[in-house]
């Protein structure tokens, strides 16, 4: 294709920030997050990013798929991203043989790699054509801002530990001061939720439960809805609950709260999906989730079951194409467009803002976002900003954002620092309680 710009260069860049200890099913965030870039060039001279979770397989897995990125034309970019999916399947159906030649692909960090590439190339085509990746994605770009939630957690003590966490600045503002303290109990998640809502003007908040006795976590939730009575809270306690608890405490929040997030899950021979259709019929609670409807296979099994309302399509689960496709079935079917986060820097930020801004229709629920505990370690020269509770989508061609060079290679260097570069919430857990291990149907603290 001859007035196709060609991808020159595909560079993979490990980076990591710091984080507060913040606590979930799966334990203490450690004081480390990482993540990778997906930085390319091409040949007018174009610079393209996309994000993704970190792993040690996702890195091997772009490497792999170096060779197909580069040399190819950005016009294609339908082609190569096909090209990716298509190794994947090649390799569904091979995996039973011998070939030790073909690492193991795991479809999450499949998912992950294509996510950050397919990311890199809109940038570029965006920038190619003058116009927001928001444009580029199937319905266009629908508005300039979307709704964030502000994500609260418990923080335990990070005194307690020997790690590297963070402490906030003094007599500054408050939430970049309380990030970094401890917040275990109701009043002090409410403190919290003040200075997010101070700082960003959020409406919408999340609790990430899974951490405390259901019962404590409801608490707090009821003391968010005292202190902002006009406000949308909920809590997420990733199936950390039991059929039976999800009914009764979902039935003391009933008409409250806007939806629950994967309030159970599998249980004694039903999958997550039949439980949560049973929760919803029992409780009238709409359903979202990002742990049972993370592929089009489980989306229709969820669908068909009626066990949830909000699928929280995540781009770095989907890609941003595929997750711009389950908001357009979202909309065509009557369901709510949502989305899942993990830590990440502010090139996520911006991948999200731009699959938020082209959802289409008004059934959109405030996105996740973790940014507000990342906020101040950016990678770009501006970060997207977050204003009275809206994502603004930025401004320029393609994502919208210029890599600040100094900061990321900063941030990778800081990466090839770090003893454990795999997400590990357990180590800072086990300073909380002696020998902790992860299970899947138990609230981290209740050992
Ligand atoms: O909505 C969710 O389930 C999440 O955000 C999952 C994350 O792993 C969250 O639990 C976290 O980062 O601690
Ligand atoms: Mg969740």
């Amino acid at each position: 294709m001859s007035d196709s710009p060609v991808i020159k260069t595909m560079r993979v860049v490990p980076v990591a920030g710091y984080d507060s200890m913040l606590l979930n099913i799966g334990g203490a965030h450690n004081c480390y997050f990482t993540r990778i870039l997906v930085i390319l060039t091409d040949s007018a001279g174009r610079t393209g990013v996309g994000e993704s979770p970190c792993h040690a397989s996702t890195l091997a897995l772009l490497a792999r798929f170096r060779p197909q990125i580069e040399g190819s034309d950005l016009l294609r970019l339908n082609a190569t991203v096909a090209t990716l999916f298509a190794s994947d399947a090649r390799h569904q159906q091979t995996a039973h043989t011998d070939d030790i030649h073909i690492p193991q692909m795991n479809p999450e960090k499949f998912y992950n790699a294509t996510a950050a590439i397919e990311a890199a190339l809109l940038d570029l085509l965006g920038q190619h054509l003058n116009l927001p990746v928001a444009e580029l994605l199937a319905s266009g770009k629908q508005r300039d801002r979307v709704p964030v939630l502000g994500y609260l957690f418990y923080i335990a003590d990070r005194n307690l530990t020997s790690m590297d966490y963070q402490a906030g600045h003094a007599g500054g503002d408050a939430w970049l001061q309380l990030r970094h303290e401890k917040a275990m109990d109701a009043d002090s998640v409410v403190r919290l939720a003040e200075a997010a809502a101070d700082r960003y003007g959020f409406r919408d908040f999340k609790l990430k439960g899974g951490v405390h006795h259901a019962e404590v976590e409801v608490e707090t939730v009821n003391a968010l809805l005292t202190r902002f009575p006009q406000a949308r809270v909920t809590v997420d306690p990733n199936a950390s609950w039991s059929l039976d608890e999800a009914i009764y405490y979902g039935k003391q929040l009933a008409g409250r709260i806007p939806y629950l997030e994967d309030p159970c899950g599998a249980e004694q021979g039903y999958s997550g999906r039949e439980t949560l259709a049973e929760f919803k019929r029992a409780t009238g609670i709409p359903v979202a989730t990002n742990m049972i409807a993370n592929d089009w296979r489980q989306l229709q099994h969820a669908l068909q079951l009626n066990a949830i309302d909000i699928p929280l399509a995540d781009p770095h689960f989907w890609t941003m194409r595929n997750a711009h496709t389950v908001a357009q079935l979202c909309h065509e079917w009557g369901l709510t467009t949502g989305c899942h986060s993990n830590n990440h820097f502010d090139v996520s930020l911006a991948m999200v803002a731009h699959l938020g801004a082209a959802a289409p229709g008004d059934r959109l629920t405030a996105f996740d976002t973790h940014w507000i505990w990342q906020d101040g370690q950016q990678l770009t020269q501006h970060a997207p900003q977050i204003r009275d509770g809206f994502l603004e989508l930025p401004e320029g061609p393609g994502l919208g954002i210029t890599l600040d060079m100094a900061r990321v290679e900063a941030a990778h260097e800081l990466y090839h620092s770090l003893p454990d570069k795999n997400r590990n919430d357990a180590l800072g857990m086990q300073f909380l309680i002696d020998n902790w291990t992860f299970n899947a149907k138990r609230p981290a603290l209740l050992r």
